[in-house]
């Protein structure tokens, strides 16, 4: 318990671990659907891949240049160079059919066309007179521009082995063989393999479509003008921009007033598309705190509706209706920033939804704890958090030469502290701004937060600390 109020409501406070815990117990990954591959980047694949076709699916060139029988170049050398007849042109894409390399033959072949029957090699142009009767060729002539370059006689200077310049049928990957592993995240390296085998889609859970939408009579939106008493909406874009950094699909609802009826009928509009919906401000303890009015007193007015609902139908519910199945818990979290939070569910699917504090760093830091990790748990991610490293604490930049004071943490609260980070082999972090949860400007200069654990209240400079690697 941090204050007396607290005590006296009975209200208990939760860890961040504990709150952490609960979101990550509720939230499910979603159903795995089949995806367009450029659709599946970065989501994981739920099936196992297997390789239809062999990779190359034929022997074909990897090089431009001459097509021949080995033995015929054994003895070729730049003062006695092998003569051979051209026979013709093998481009990417013919089927490598249409000529036979006899003895003393050889067809131009281009990188990436089948090796044609008889041949069993690839001369590089580099290692011939490329049909000029000259010295060493540095490229072809372009067909179009020289067609006879594809008959008359080429020299060539050095001998090659069987198989040299040629890339098997199946040297890359074999049919039956495993091309991806279910749980693959799709980057794009499997995303060329999975092109590569034929496949135009694949198996995956999808992006999370998380609807972040703000609160506040107060705000108005960039570009408008700031009449008195406004500020600029800077959260909803802060925390569109982090959950679409976090792998969702997002959509911005820009600042709903200060009137629960307003707010519910959004969220009503909104849950249409969201697999996950996210709030900013209106969950402290002021009178015109909209998302803890319009979402608890519903919880609170409806406690029978409530305990029918699993056995009930939901279909023919209206708007209103459908909003008011909401069961969002509002607490007081040990931390700072980031002390008040709602998480629950609403709406018929009950689509999770968490209510995070206004503060614009309050509502940042809250994101990166709890909605990041939730929405790539809906992803079915292994790896939900950010990396956690260990640094030593040094003093702001520019601190002058003289010692500032240690920094300072409420006792029993985690407190979250923006800072610098520089890795290496003695990683360093250095705070960035204090510890108001106001500061944007501080925080757009941070890439990293610097952890005071509930038992810390004073941190010496030159002392280590836990590190989140914001990325
Ligand atoms: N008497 C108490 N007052 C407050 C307490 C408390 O325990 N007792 N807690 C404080 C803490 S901690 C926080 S955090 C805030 C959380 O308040 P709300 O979630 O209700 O947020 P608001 O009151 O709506 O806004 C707080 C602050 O942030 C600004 N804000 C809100 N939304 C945005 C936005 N989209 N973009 C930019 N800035 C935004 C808003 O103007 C306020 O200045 O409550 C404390 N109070
Ligand atoms: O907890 Mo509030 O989020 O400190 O400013």
């Amino acid at each position: 318990m941090s204050s007396t109020t607290e005590q006296a409501t009975g209200a208990r406070t939760w860890s961040v671990a504990e709150h952490l815990d609960d979101i990550l117990t509720a939230v499910q990954p979603l159903e795995p659907i089949e995806l367009n591959l450029l659709d599946a980047q970065g989501c994981v694949l739920v099936e196992q891949v297997t390789v239809p076709v062999a990779l190359p699916p034929f022997d074909n060139s990897s090089m431009d240049g001459y097509a021949v029988r080995a033995a015929d170049t054994e003895r070729a050398s730049e003062a006695s160079p092998a003569v051979l007849t051209v026979i013709g042109d093998v481009a990417a894409g013919s089927s490598g059919t249409e000529l036979t390399v006899g003895p003393g033959r050889a067809a131009r072949i281009m990188t990436g066309a089948p090796l044609p029957p008889g041949a069993d090699a690839v001369v590089p142009v580099e290692w011939t007179d490329g049909g000029t009767g000259a010295g060493p060729a540095r490229t072809m002539a372009p067909h179009s521009a020289s067609p006879q370059g594809s008959g008359g006689q080429v020299r060539v200077h050095r001998p090659v082995t069987p198989h040299a310049h040629v890339r098997a049928r199946g040297g890359d990957v074999c049919a039956g063989d495993v091309a991806l592993e279910a749980g693959t995240v799709l980057g794009p390296p499997q995303i060329a393999l999975l092109s590569a085998i034929g496949r135009p889609a694949a198996r995956v859970r999808p992006r999370p479509r998380v609807v972040v939408l703000s609160t506040g009579s107060e705000l108005a939106q960039p570009g408008e003008e700031l009449a008195a008493g406004q500020i600029y909406d800077s959260n909803s874009f802060a925390l569109a921009a982090a959950a679409k950094d976090a792998g969702a699909i997002v959509y911005r609802v820009g600042a709903v007033t200060d009137d629960a009826e307003t707010l519910r009928a959004t969220i009503e509009d909104q849950l249409i598309r969201a697999d996950l919906l996210v709030t900013t401000g209106g969950v402290s303890v002021g009178a015109y705190d909209v998302v803890k009015e319009a979402l608890t007193s519903v919880t609170e007015e409806e406690p029978e509706a409530r305990e029918g609902e699993a056995a009930e139908g939901e279909e023919g519910e209206d708007a209103e209706q459908a909003v008011h199945r909401a069961h969002v818990d509002f607490r007081t979290l040990a931390m700072q920033p980031g002390k008040p939070q709602g998480f629950g569910t609403i709406g018929p699917d009950r689509t999770p939804i968490l209510t995070l504090p206004g503060n614009p760093v309050s509502s940042y830091v809250s994101f990166e704890l709890f909605v990041r990790p939730a929405i790539r748990a809906m992803m079915g991610l292994a790896d939900l958090h950010r990396p956690v490293v260990r640094a030593t604490l040094l003093p702001p930049h520019g601190a002058g030469d003289e010692e500032p004071a240690p920094l300072t943490s409420p006792e029993g609260k985690r407190q979250f502290l923006r800072g610098t980070y520089t890795g290496g082999e003695r990683p360093e972090v250095r705070p960035v701004g204090g510890s108001g949860s106001h500061l944007i400007g501080a925080l757009a200069h941070a890439d990293a937060l610097i952890v005071l654990p509930e038992t810390v209240t004073k941190a010496a400079w030159g002392g280590e600390v836990e590190v989140v690697l914001l990325g």
